[in-house]
């Protein structure tokens, strides 16, 4: 069972004011490799469902989001065009599907550029968090709402965590430091962002990052924490998929379908 969706974006904006509305982007264009041969990772079934409508459908289960844009593998824009028609998604939602890119940063820089005007407010979402939560969408965009420029769903390390050093092929590699694991958080999806600052990021930033919240932190730009959610993990490797299945089937079956 979800908790109440957030109420419409600004539902009485000042006089002369327009509405803060929120876009999603999700970069779906990966192959998926660490998982295994197969099909693109976001075109391949949970529950017997493609994990990239998961993905979709988290986003738009937010009240709030009232467009998503996908960024599909650059050969399967059609597909997803079509998968997005044939399933079941909310008419309050838009829906822009672009080719991406060869990394998921490009995928993300290509899915921005698509944005039209009017959106202020972007969540970034990968394809392969297909289970996230309507309640961390929303605590992710009401941070934004709140004046972060940048906000990720973060949560605390269950391992120790060691820094090593590169070693030859055969060595050992040797552990060079122990962060204080207190200080430490693993980032999810979606990242959420004031455009401009999104926008600015990508056109100022050229190292390659894992995630867009880096690029703002380039910046100077403040970045905050949400509390994220166990079952917003990323589907990489095999095990995960396994887990996302379970997840789902104790889903269907607290939701008696
Ligand atoms: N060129 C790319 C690479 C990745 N992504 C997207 O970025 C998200 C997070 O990436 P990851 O889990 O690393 O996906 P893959 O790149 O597909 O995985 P792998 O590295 O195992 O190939 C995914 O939704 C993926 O589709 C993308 O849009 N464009
Ligand atoms: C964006 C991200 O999901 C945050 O944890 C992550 O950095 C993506 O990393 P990947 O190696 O591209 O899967």
């Amino acid at each position: 069972m979800s908790a109440d969706p957030l109420p419409p974006p600004s539902p009485s904006p000042a006089p002369g004011r327009t509405t803060v509305r929120t876009a999603a982007v999700i970069p779906a264009a990966g192959r998926g490799v660490r998982l295994g041969p197969g099909a693109p990772k976001a075109l391949r079934a949970l529950g017997g469902t493609p994990m990239l409508i998961h993905a979709v459908r988290a986003m738009a289960d937010s009240r709030a989001v009232s467009l998503v844009v996908v960024v599909a593998p650059p050969d399967g824009a059609a597909e997803v065009k079509s998968l997005l028609e044939s399933h079941a998604l909310p008419d309050r939602t838009d829906f822009l599907v672009v080719p991406g890119g060869e990394s998921r940063q490009e995928s993300v820089k290509l899915g921005l550029d698509a944005l039209p005007p009017g959106y202020d407010i972007v969540l970034v979402h990968d394809a392969a968090r297909p289970l996230v939560p309507v309640d961390t969408v929303d605590a992710v965009i009401e941070a934004v709402r709140d004046g972060a420029p940048a906000v990720v769903p973060a949560l605390p390390l269950a391992d120790t965590v060691k820094q090593v050093a590169p070693a030859g092929p055969d060595e050992p590699e040797p552990v060079v430091a122990t962060p204080d694991r207190s200080l430490l958080r693993a980032v999810q999806t979606p990242q959420g962002f004031d455009r401009a600052a999104l926008v600015r990021a990508h056109e100022t930033v050229k190292d390659d990052v894992t995630d867009d919240a880096s690029m703002v932190e380039q910046l100077g730009l403040t970045v905050v924490t949400v509390p994220g959610h166990e079952e917003a993990f990323k589907v990489t490797r095999p095990l995960d998929l396994v887990l996302a299945e379970a997840v789902l089937a104790r889903r269907r079956l607290n939701d008696g379908f």
